[in-house]
C-alpha cells in the first residue's frame, strides 16, 4: 500500500481580504503553499504528492516549477474544497490504487511536520475507514439559535484538521454520493455518510488552518519552531 498527498489549493481565501490567493502569501518569505508542500517531500513514507488548483491560476507555476521532484500540479480546481479534491481523485483513477491512502491536507494548513504524517500513518493506515488529525476541545462550547444561547457538553468534541486519510476508491465513492456536497466541510463527513467511523488521531495546535490575517503570525512562529515539537 503506498500513500499520496492531495492538496486542495483551489481557493481565494475570501476571509483573508490578499492580493492573491491566501496559499501564496509569503509565511517566513517564503508562500505557504511551497511551506505545505515541503511538510510532505520532507516525509519519507509519502509516495507523490498532488496539488490541485485552479485552472486559470497564475502563481502556481512560480511557486511550484515543473521539476520539483515527487510534486505534480493537477489545474482541475473546482467551485468548493470537496470539488477540487473529488476533480483531483477523478483524474488520478489510472494513477492511484483503490487500496492505496490519500491524504487530503489543506493548503491553508502550513505548520504540519512530518512526524504528525508519520503520527497519522502509524495509528490510522490500517484502519479501512481511515482517519484524521484533529484536536479535542478545551473551551467551553455555545451554541447561539433564535436568541437563545445555550452551553453544549465538550466531552467528546474535536476539531478536526488534516490530513484527513482515506483509501482511494472509499474517499472517491463518498464525494461522489455525498447528498448534498455543499454540506460538506471535510472530506471524513463524507465517509461518516457511508455509515463509517473514521479514527481520530490526535494533532498540535502549529497544524492551524491559516484562515484570518492574525493566523499568519501564529503560523510563522510556529514554522520557526523545531518541528518535531
Ligand atoms: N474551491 C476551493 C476552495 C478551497 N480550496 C482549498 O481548500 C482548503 C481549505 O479551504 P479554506 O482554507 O477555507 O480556503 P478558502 O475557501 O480559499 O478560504 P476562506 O475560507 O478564507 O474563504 C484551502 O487549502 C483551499 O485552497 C480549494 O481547493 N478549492
Ligand atoms: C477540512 C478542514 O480543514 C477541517 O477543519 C476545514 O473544514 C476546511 O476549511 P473550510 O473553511 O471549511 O473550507
Amino acid at each position: 500500500m503506498n500513500y499520496f498527498a492531495l492538496i486542495p489549493a483551489a481557493g481565494v481565501g475570501a476571509r483573508m481580504a490578499a492580493g492573491c490567493p491566501k496559499q501564496y502569501l509569503p509565511l517566513l518569505g517564503k508562500p505557504m503553499l511551497r511551506h505545505t508542500v515541503e511538510a510532505f517531500t520532507r516525509s519519507p513514507l509519502i509516495a507523490h504528492t498532488y496539488v490541485v488548483v485552479s485552472a486559470g491560476d497564475g502563481y502556481a507555476g512560480d511557486v511550484l516549477p515543473a521539476d520539483l521532484p515527487g510534486v505534480t500540479v493537477l489545474r482541475c480546481g473546482g467551485a468548493t474544497r470537496m470539488e477540487s479534491i473529488r476533480n483531483g481523485l477523478r483524474l488520478l483513477g489510472g494513477t492511484i490504487g483503490p487500496d492505496d491512502r490519500v491524504l487530503v491536507h489543506d493548503a491553508a494548513r502550513p505548520g504540519l511536520t512530518p512526524a504528525l504524517t508519520a503520527k497519522l500513518i502509524d495509528a490510522a493506515g490500517a484502519d479501512p475507514a481511515g482517519g484524521l488529525l484533529a484536536l479535542p476541545v478545551v473551551d467551553t462550547v455555545k451554541s447561539a439559535a433564535a436568541g437563545k444561547v445555550a452551553t453544549m457538553p465538550r466531552t467528546g468534541l474535536w476539531l478536526a484538521q488534516t490530513p484527513q486519510m482515506f483509501p482511494y476508491a472509499l474517499l472517491l465513492r463518498a464525494l461522489e454520493e455525498a447528498p448534498d456536497p455543499d454540506a460538506i466541510t471535510d472530506d471524513a463527513s463524507a465517509v461518516e455518510l457511508l455509515g463509517l467511523s473514521p479514527r481520530l488521531v490526535e494533532g498540535h495546535p502549529r497544524n492551524l488552518k491559516v484562515t484570518l490575517p492574525a493566523d499568519i503570525r501564529i503560523a510563522e512562529m510556529y514554522l520557526t519552531m523545531d518541528p518535531e515539537t
